[in-house]
């Protein structure tokens, strides 16, 4: 499939007076606000900020960011971010991106039935997550942070992975990791405009940003919390290598960081999607990375096309894992994907689940008695979450019947 080229970032606006709506999330970096241009209401960004002074020693977060800058500054892909513009002052750094309103892949997984997606609900999105890959393998990065929360829902349905601040440039040669210094300057799309002047005339004008900014951090939600629906007990542990639980044995082992890492991840995250749970989850890190190094994933329920593919992708040697010989083409050639269109993939006009339009949402941040910031979420007119600091835990409208649909529009073919 060929890359689209990005959205531009309307010609008329001026980012000097871009809002800040809400805040959409929080990680362990940085904090993401939906923010508007007042003169076209209904173009909304993501900007991700990352204060400086607050998180440089314990995170190194301005080395982070810098690299995730430089990484979304060459992507051009219908399933990854594009960089629309960056800001760096000297206590901000900040970049927007298109405004994914579905939330993300595992919010949506607990709204559904027994928490799992179906067969074909799985083979859409796993295609789409495998174009992605596949995009950034090309480009000779391994992204390292493959997980349900890291993939968002597009407005159209489609998905885009986010967070790339765990990403490589991998030497392809060699395979080892290396980081080149990010270039924050250097090649920036004509669209993309410097947001240095939202800061400060944010600040001017009263510091709405800024205020946000200082309320979410005093709300201490923490990059594990936030990950947490408050529908769920699960929780995930993020540490310099990854999720633990999408941590593939070699990294684990210490021996690398290749490529196929990531089609290890691929494999638990669709493990995920298909069982509700991922295979290897111990009671602590300890036992969760044994059971990486050791254990085989229990399959249940008769064998089929897609078990077979989980199987072929969590095999423990790289080596021998399906994807590292031949990357995305191989994997594709797998029998989970028989008869699908790869080339009408962005022409699916339907997905499984669709956000609802932004003007039938209702959010309403309270701060709680314990001082955190607690986000009330109301869809046509019923509260339906209330997530800590975090609205992009938001209700998806989804439409369980698209197996139905899909055959009747002969979508399985696409
Ligand atoms: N484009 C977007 N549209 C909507 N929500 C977004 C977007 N980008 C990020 N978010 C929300 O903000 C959250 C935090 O973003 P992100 O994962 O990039 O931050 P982070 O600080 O790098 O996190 P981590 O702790 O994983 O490193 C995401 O989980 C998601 O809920």
């Amino acid at each position: 499939m060929e890359p689209q080229p990005p959205p531009a970032m309307p010609a008329d606006i001026d980012l000097g007076k871009l809002q800040a709506m809400r805040v959409l999330g929080k990680g362990a970096m940085g904090t993401v606000f939906l923010v508007s241009d007042p003169a076209t209401p209904s173009s909304l960004f993501a900007l991700k900020v990352v204060d400086k002074s607050s998180y440089a020693t314990k995170y190194d977060a301005d080395r982070r960011a810098r690299w995730e800058i430089a990484v979304l500054s060459r992507l051009h892909h219908p399933f990854l971010p594009t960089l629309l513009a960056t800001a760096d002052t000297a206590d901000l750094l900040a970049w927007a991106v298109p405004y994914c309103p579905g939330g993300d892949l595992n919010v949506l997984r607990h709204r559904q039935t027994d928490r799992v997606f179906s067969p074909s609900v799985i083979r859409f999105y796993a295609a789409e997550i495998l174009c992605a890959l596949h995009h950034l393998h090309q480009m000779g990065i391994v992204y390292r942070d493959l997980k349900p929360e890291n993939i968002l829902i597009q407005q159209s349905g489609h998905l885009c992975l986010t967070d790339f601040d765990l990403s490589r440039q991998l030497s392809r040669r060699t395979g080892t990791a290396a980081t080149p210094a990010p270039v924050l300057e250097a090649s920036r799309p004509r669209h993309r405009r410097n947001l240095t002047r939202i800061m400060f005339a944010l600040s001017d004008a009263g510091g709405d940003l800024l205020l946000q900014l200082k309320k979410v951090k005093s709300a201490r939600v923490s990059p594990v919390s936030r990950r947490k629906p408050s529908f769920s007990t699960v929780e995930r542990s993020n540490s310099f290598v990854g999720t633990e639980e999408y941590v593939a044995p070699e990294v684990v082992r210490g021996d690398g960081h290749e490529f196929a890492v990531d089609w290890w991840a691929f494999g638990i995250l669709l493990y995920e999607m298909m069982y509700g749970r991922t295979p290897f989850r111990g009671s602590n890190r300890k036992e969760t990375f044994r059971n990486v190094l050791t254990k085989s994933p229990e399959f249940l329920g008769k064998r089929t096309a897609l078990i077979d593919l989980i199987e072929r992708l969590l095999e423990k040697d790289p080596e021998k894992r399906l994807g590292y010989g031949f990357g995305a083409p191989e994997i594709r050639e797998h029998e989970f994907f028989r008869g699908l269109r790869w080339d009408l993939l962005t022409e699916v006009s339907r997905p499984p689940f669709l956000a609802p339009p932004e003007g039938e949402r209702e959010l309403t941040e309270k701060v709680t008695a314990k001082g955190g910031v607690c986000v009330l979420e109301y869809f046509q007119g019923k509260k339906c979450a209330s997530v800590p600091g975090s609205p992009s835990r938001s209700t998806l409208r989804s439409q369980p019947s698209v197996c139905g649909r899909e055959e009747e529009e002969g979508l399985t073919e696409f």
